[in-house]
C-alpha cells in the first residue's frame, strides 16, 4: 500500500489557463503589461478550475514544535520562545496575528510538541507527539511513526482549511532551533557546503554561526544513511518540517493554491516536491527570506519569489504580505473593463 503523501496531486485545468490568458488580452491594456499579476491569475485561473479566480478565503496555520538541537546551544534566543510564541499567536500579539487580523484570514496553530508549557486555547490544536524532536547530533530527530504521525498533521490542517471553504493555504511555522535542522536538510537535498546555505537565524553572531555549522556537520556526519527524502526529513527535520510537508502535499492533493513563506517553509516545499513531484505546480513562492539558504531552495524549486522585503521571521509573516498582491491580481483579471466594453481601440 502506497503511502497518501504519494497519491497524485490534482491536475491544474489547461483548458482555464488557455481561457484565462485569452482574457487577459482583452482587457484594456497592453498585452502583458501587468506582468506578473498576469500571470499569477493565469495560474490561479488553472488552479482553482475557473476563469475568475478568486482568493478572499485565507486560512493559515502555523506548525509549532521543540527542536532537540537546541542543546547544542545553536539559535540567540532560548528554547523557551516557541511555546511562548504560540500564547502569543492566539492572543493577537505576534506579527502573524497582526497580519491574519489586517487579511480577515483565519489563523491556528497547531502544536506538535515543546519542553514548556503551553496555553490552551480555541485556535490551538494541541497535537503534541514528543515534548521535542530528537537531537539531530546524536539520534533521528523522528522516528518512523512520529514523521508519519506530523505528516498527517499536516494533511489534517489542511482537511480543516478545507472545511471552512479555504482558497489558498498558507503554513507558517515556529520553532526555536529549526534554521539549524532546515539547513541539515537542504545540504542533504542540494549537495552543496553548509557554508553556502547557513545563516544566522534569529540573529546568530559570527561565532555562532561558525558553531552552527559544526553542530550541522556533526549532524550530516551522524546521518550520512539516509538518502531517501522522507528519511532525511525524518533524520535531521523537525515535527513542525514534517508536518509542512504533509500540509504542502495534501493542498495539492485537494486543489488548494498554496502560498509560501520564508526559508523553513521553502525546503519543506521543496523536500514535498522530492516526495510527490506534482506538488510544484500548486505552490507560489511568497517572498525571498534573508535567511541565505532560501536562495538555493527557491532555485532548486526553479521558483522566483514575489517580494523581497529582507525578512527573517517566519511564523507565515511573509506569505500573508503577499496575499494582497494576489487578491489584486484577481481583482483586476475579474474587474478591469474590455476594450469592446470600453470602447478603447485594440491593438492596430
Ligand atoms: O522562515 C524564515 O525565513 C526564517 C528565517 C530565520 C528565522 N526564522 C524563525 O526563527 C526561528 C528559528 O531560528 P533559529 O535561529 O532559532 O534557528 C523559527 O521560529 C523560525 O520561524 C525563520
Ligand atoms: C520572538 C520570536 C518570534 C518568532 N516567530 C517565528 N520565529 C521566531 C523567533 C523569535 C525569537
Amino acid at each position: 500500500m502506497q503511502g497518501w503523501f504519494l497519491q497524485s496531486p490534482k491536475l491544474l485545468s489547461d483548458k482555464h489557463r488557455d481561457k484565462a490568458a485569452a482574457w487577459q488580452l482583452q482587457l484594456t491594456k497592453p498585452a502583458g503589461s501587468l506582468g506578473r499579476l498576469e500571470t499569477l491569475a493565469v495560474e490561479l485561473a488553472a488552479m482553482q478550475h475557473k476563469l475568475h479566480p478568486h482568493v478572499q478565503k485565507v486560512d493559515i496555520c502555523v506548525f509549532a514544535a521543540d527542536q532537540g538541537v537546541c542543546a547544542e546551544g545553536v539559535s540567540a534566543f532560548p528554547q523557551s520562545v516557541t511555546s511562548q510564541m504560540i500564547a502569543n499567536f492566539v492572543g493577537g500579539g505576534a506579527a502573524i496575528s497582526v497580519l491574519a487580523k489586517s487579511l480577515g484570514a483565519n489563523l491556528s496553530v497547531v502544536n506538535l510538541g515543546t519542553v514548556f508549557e503551553s496555553v490552551s486555547h480555541a485556535s490551538i490544536f494541541d497535537r503534541t507527539i514528543a515534548s521535542q524532536s530528537g537531537n539531530i547530533v546524536k539520534q533521528p530527530a523522528m522516528t518512523e511513526e512520529q514523521l508519519q504521525t506530523a505528516l498527517m498533521q499536516g494533511k489534517e490542517a489542511l482537511t480543516r482549511a478545507r472545511k471552512s471553504g479555504c482558497e489558498l493555504f498558507i503554513a507558517g511555522e515556529m520553532g526555536i532551533g529549526n534554521t539549524t535542522t532546515t539547513t541539515a536538510l537542504l545540504v542533504k537535498l542540494l549537495h552543496l557546503p553548509v557554508t553556502d546555505l547557513v545563516g544566522s537565524g534569529t540573529g546568530l553572531n559570527a561565532k555562532g554561526v561558525a558553531h552552527k555549522v559544526e553542530v550541522i556537520e556533526r549532524a550530516l556526519a551522524r546521518h550520512q544513511q539516509a538518502i531517501l527524502p522522507l528519511d532525511i526529513l525524518r533524520c535531521l527535520g523537525g515535527f513542525e518540517l514534517a508536518a509542512l510537508v504533509g500540509s504542502y502535499i495534501a493542498a495539492a492533493q485537494a486543489g488548494i493554491p498554496v502560498l509560501v513563506d520564508g526559508f523553513i517553509c521553502t525546503t519543506a516545499a521543496l523536500l514535498a516536491c522530492r516526495v510527490n513531484p506534482g506538488v510544484e505546480a500548486w505552490l507560489i513562492l511568497a517572498h525571498a527570506s534573508a535567511e541565505p539558504g532560501h536562495k538555493a531552495a527557491a532555485q532548486a524549486l526553479n521558483k522566483v519569489p514575489l517580494l523581497d522585503f529582507q525578512l527573517r521571521l517566519g511564523e507565515a509573516s511573509g506569505a500573508a504580505l503577499a496575499v494582497p498582491l494576489l487578491r489584486l491580481a484577481c481583482d483586476l483579471h475579474n474587474n478591469m473593463a474590455t476594450f469592446a466594453e470600453a470602447g478603447v481601440a485594440d491593438k492596430a
